[in-house]
């Protein structure tokens, strides 16, 4: 078991909660389990997480693992461990790699500033990786900073869109019931075929369910079922849950999960996700003026213009700028209005640099110069289409219209 990098254990710059306007609210999510702990009358359990991220991707069809598909440029796993650091009390994450995607993981961790990750060699099935993730958190290794969590989650490295909600769900219906995973409708019906390759039968489709991920697990319950599982069913089981029933006599609770749990399994999944992604984090757009008057005036026309474009429009003087970094913006637009020389673009860019905002997400800057009060509605429309369409051959370009 091999640790990431060595810094804090606070998490990675939180992306935006991709669904408003703030960034991650650390304190708000360590007191969403210790509320529910302090209601259920017990105290909030350790929880950890096991990702398996050991595959090689064969249904979809590339090179590249699925785990390490760019998404923005930026490897898919990165957006789930993202997602997961986001939850302050989640206290480790084991991650199962193969041992020849071990340094590329490393490098992953190192350059988006993730927390709290462990790394684990995969096995040859996804149930192998997760009982090797599992025995790491079980063993109390000399001087190894993992210790036995109470409640443990298992997530597909491949499903990104995970969030709080539905992680504190299923860890508190697993604290109850021993078990408990999340759950989606079916899209197609399930039908059994005979040998002869005709229909035998099929099921009822409104009375089964999709098995989804987060799981979550009183570890000993898991950890029992995976030691004691047989070799089949290592080598060709598909659900966790039915280990905990099967050798651990436990019964899971189910809980309905959102549509965005699904896993990223074919190309397709991953072009979905990625205009999921484009989607989120062009909603939010800040306007900085170089001078407070004009904040009132062409600022407020801009965002009114802007604002039967994106959700999300935040109108400020160059004095606030900092405040907007700290809520994990990604799309800017400096309107000079009164130097043309692009310092207060300019003070923007260097404040970007500083802050990871520009490894997380691509960063969209548009400087806008004195002719934008002439053509504010055309301005506003060329501002919303760049903001939204993000091409890659785009990042990293000062975009000055
Ligand atoms: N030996 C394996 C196989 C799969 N997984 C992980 O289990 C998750 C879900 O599995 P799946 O979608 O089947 O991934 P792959 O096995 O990579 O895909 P495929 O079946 O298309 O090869 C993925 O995060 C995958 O990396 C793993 O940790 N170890
Ligand atoms: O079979 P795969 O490895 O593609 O998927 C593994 C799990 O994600 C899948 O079985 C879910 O239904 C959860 O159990």
């Amino acid at each position: 078991m091999e640790s990431g990098p060595p810094g804090g254990s606070g998490p990675a710059e939180p992306g935006p909660r991709l669904r408003g306007w703030r960034g991650a609210d650390a304190a708000a999510s360590a007191s969403s389990l210790s509320r529910f702990g302090a209601e259920a009358g017990c105290r909030a359990p350790a929880v950890a997480a096991v990702l398996p991220a050991g595959g090689c991707g064969e249904r979809m069809g590339v090179p590249t693992p699925k785990q390490f598909c760019p998404i923005l440029e930026r490897p898919l796993i990165s957006y789930t461990l993202q997602a997961l650091e986001r939850v302050s009390w989640i206290k480790d994450i084991v991650v199962a790699v193969t041992r020849e995607n071990m340094e590329t993981m490393k490098g992953i961790i190192q350059r988006y500033q993730h927390k709290r990750i462990s790394l684990v060699e995969a096995g040859v099935t996804r149930h192998r990786s997760i009982f090797n993730g599992l025995k790491v958190l079980a063993e109390d290794q000399p001087n190894c900073r993992l210790s036995k969590p109470e409640v443990v989650i298992i997530h597909d490295a491949v499903r990104p869109f995970v969030e709080e909600d539905v992680l504190l769900k299923v860890v508190t219906a697993a604290q109850e019931h021993g078990a408990s995973g999340a759950i989606r409708p079916l899209v197609s019906t399930v039908i059994s075929p005979s040998a002869d390759s005709c229909l035998d039968h099929s099921l009822e489709r409104a009375r089964h369910r999709a098995s989804e991920m987060p799981q979550a697990f009183l570890f000993d319950v898991i950890y029992e079922a995976y030691q004691q599982c047989s070799d089949y069913d290592l080598e060709f089981g598909t659900e966790c849950l039915h280990l905990a029933l099967k050798y651990s006599h436990i019964k899971a609770k189910l809980v309905e999960g959102s549509p965005d749990l699904w896993k990223v399994t074919y190309k397709r999944d991953l072009y979905a996700a990625e205009s999921i992604i484009k989607e989120r984090i062009s909603q939010q757009v800040c306007i900085i003026m170089d001078t407070k008057e004009d904040e009132e005036h062409v600022g407020r026309c801009l965002e009114e213009m802007l604002k039967t474009e994106l959700n999300h429009v935040k109108v400020i003087s160059g004095q606030d700028l900092q405040q907007i970094i700290l809520e994990q913006c990604y799309s800017f637009v400096c309107v000079n209005v009164m130097t043309s020389d692009f310092e207060e673009t300019q003070r923007l860019l260097n404040m970007l640099e500083e802050s990871n905002l520009s490894i997380l997400y691509p960063v969209v800057v548009i400087s806008e110069e004195q002719k934008l009060r002439e053509s504010l509605r055309q301005g506003a429309t060329i501002i919303a289409a760049l903001i939204k369409e993000r091409n890659s051959g785009l990042i990293g370009q000062l975009l000055v219209a």
